[in-house]
């Protein structure tokens, strides 16, 4: 499982700081929350911690198992599902699952018949993911994560677009499948995150004027 530092972090766009001396320790194996209103932060911190996006300033420090890992390695012991990391729609279901797991390796003892089940699409692994309905996409998003051997998940909005059956789906599916996963989930949920042991709530990082 794979623990994260943030040490003094903050970042700026052009002349507005989204969040600014930012230190926070995410052990390995927690299950952490980002909080904030719409606007405030929160999508932007999790590309820094995904390396996507470079820091303004201060660091981000990774470890799996003892040892540290570089941040242009992140990549590699992630999965990542947000609303803005668009499905590649001219592929079946059946065509995603082979190109997705050519690149990751699956968690042991699942093939790809499981997962379709799994994700309740059975019946669905010819059709192109253009047509699938916007909570197909997004059980689909979670299952490519969760079904992946990847000791460290971050999540955007998990339940965007899921109906109460999805929601539960997606609460049964953490239970099974991220409990020995280091988790950041960014949310205004509480149903999405009711199981997480940390809270990030982003708005108390703001550069606060003087007084
Ligand atoms: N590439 C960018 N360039 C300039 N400003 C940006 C960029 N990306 C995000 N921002 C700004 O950073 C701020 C935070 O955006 P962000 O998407 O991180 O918020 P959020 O908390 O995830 O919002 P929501 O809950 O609505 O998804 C916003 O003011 C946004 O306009």
């Amino acid at each position: 499982m794979v623990g994260l530092d943030l040490t003094e972090a903050g970042k700026r766009f052009q002349y507005e700081w989204i969040f600014k001396a930012l230190s926070f320790h995410i052990p390995a194996g927690s299950k952490c929350v980002v909080t904030g209103s719409n606007g405030s932060g929160k999508s932007t911190l999790l590309k820094c911690l995904s390396a996507v996006q470079p820091l303004t300033e201060g660091s981000i420090d990774y470890n799996f198992q003892e040892k540290k890992i570089k941040e242009t390695e992140i990549f590699e012991y992630l999965a990542i599902s947000a609303p803005y990391l668009e499905l590649p729609e001219e592929f079946t279901l059946s065509e995603l699952l082979s190109f997705h797991f050519k690149f990751k390796s699956p968690l042991e003892g699942l093939d790809h018949e499981e997962m379709v089940k799994l994700m309740y699409l059975d019946n669905q692994k010819d059709k192109y993911i253009s047509q699938f309905s916007s909570g197909m996409k997004q059980r689909l998003k979670l299952g490519l994560c969760l079904f992946s051997e990847a000791p460290l998940l971050f999540l955007d909005e998990p339940t965007s677009n899921l109906d109460s059956k999805g929601v539960d789906w997606y609460l049964k599916m953490m239970g099974l499948y991220a409990k020995e996963k280091t988790v950041v989930i960014c949310s205004n949920e509480p149903k999405e995150y009711g199981f997480c042991d940390i809270q990030i709530h982003i708005e108390d990082y703001k550069l606060r004027p003087k007084l």
